[in-house]
């Protein structure tokens, strides 16, 4: 008797546009990479409560140093393919490579994002690269608390999303002394008066919640061009919400001995109550104004990066989750 082979025998693999890798695949392919980092280096980069040591820079981190190098030199043959196509009309020279890094508050990307900014500059290809915060484009306090945003903080509504954009595209463009806002975690506020200058880097790092939002249309009802289309490459990093949230909280209670002791600390006063109360705030920060937006905003964009980096309880990366078409 002749039997046909079961459907699934014939179930073609299901296209996707990712490649899916565990934790030892993808430390595998950073070939001969030499690792430009001292441990000293990693301790001074490290973010409060992560644990970002010489073998995840080596697994982790190294490996995606490599792929971006090769990514930069692959992008200068595109753009002088176009100058070369647009002839006058191209741009005068190189335009920087941009890389975005989103995630939750709390999931460690500013360590990331300050990781790369180290190895990244050790490429003689690249030694320039400026690193940029989405905060510094926060609306001030007082507007915040005018147009009834304090519960909104790190929303995308919260943002000068206009001049954050613009601040980019200045920079792609090859401007020079292109300028943006500071914000200060201990004032809970926008420095007056603080800017920080990036002049022509060969790389920009910009690192925030909400980099890969799409733009919101115009008023006429027209797509915008919007941070995420300047992006030549992105970084989304990923993790268990109960995990997030136990760091955050644990992140709070750190600071609560250290940085919220300073006279100046917006969050002085949770040193000045038990532990236990200045949890209780921690905790409804948490549920009512991170956690939301994680699941809203931020979360939403994950499928827009071109790489997932996904940690584990521990903060180590687990699987990495590459864009390949
Ligand atoms: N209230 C605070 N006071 C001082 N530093 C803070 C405070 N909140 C966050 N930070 C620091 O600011 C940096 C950015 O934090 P965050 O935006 O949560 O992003 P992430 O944890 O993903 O890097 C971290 O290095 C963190 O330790
Ligand atoms: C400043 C932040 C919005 C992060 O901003 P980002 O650098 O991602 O643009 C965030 O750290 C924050 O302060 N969130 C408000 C709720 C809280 O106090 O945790």
């Amino acid at each position: 008797m002749i039997t046909s082979p079961s459907r699934s025998a014939h179930r073609k693999p299901e296209a996707t546009p990712y490649v899916d890798l565990t934790r030892s695949e993808w430390s595998g392919l950073r070939d001969k990479t030499p690792l430009p980092l001292t441990a000293a280096e990693v301790e001074r980069l490290r973010g409060l409560g992560d644990v970002i040591d010489l073998n995840e820079v080596r697994d982790i981190y190294l490996p995606l140093s490599r792929l971006l190098n090769l990514y930069v030199g692959a992008n200068d043959h595109l753009r002088s393919a176009l100058n070369t196509f647009l002839g006058e009309r191209g741009s005068q020279s190189g335009t920087p490579f941009v890389i975005g890094v989103a995630g939750s508050v709390a999931v460690g990307k500013s360590t990331v994002a300050r990781l790369l900014q180290a190895m990244l500059a050790r490429w003689p290809e690249h030694p320039r690269v400026e690193l940029v915060t989405t905060d510094g484009f926060l609306l001030p306090m007082r507007e915040l608390q005018e147009r009834g945003l304090m519960s909104r903080k790190g929303f995308p509504e919260s943002y000068d999303r206009r001049a954050l954009t613009r601040f980019v595209a200045d920079v792609k463009a090859g401007k020079d002394a292109v300028t943006a806002p500071v914000y200060s975690h201990l004032t809970y506020d926008i420095v007056p008066g603080g800017r920080l200058t990036v002049s022509r880097p060969d790389i920009l790092i910009v690192e925030g919640l909400n980099v890969l939002q799409p733009a919101l249309p115009g008023k006429d009802g027209r797509t915008r061009v919007g941070l995420a289309d300047y992006f030549d490459f992105s970084v989304y990093v990923d993790a268990r919400t109960d995990d997030i949230r136990g760091w955050y909280l644990n992140r709070f209670k750190r600071l609560r001995e250290t940085a919220f002791q300073d006279p100046s600390s917006y969050f002085r006063k949770y040193t000045q109550v038990t532990e236990e109360e200045a949890l209780d705030y921690a905790r409804t920060t948490w549920r009512t104004i991170n956690e939301p937006n994680l699941t809203e905003n931020v979360a939403p964009t994950r499928g827009r990066a071109s790489l997932v980096i996904r940690k584990g309880p521990d903060h180590k990366v687990q699987r990495v989750r590459l864009r390949k078409l």
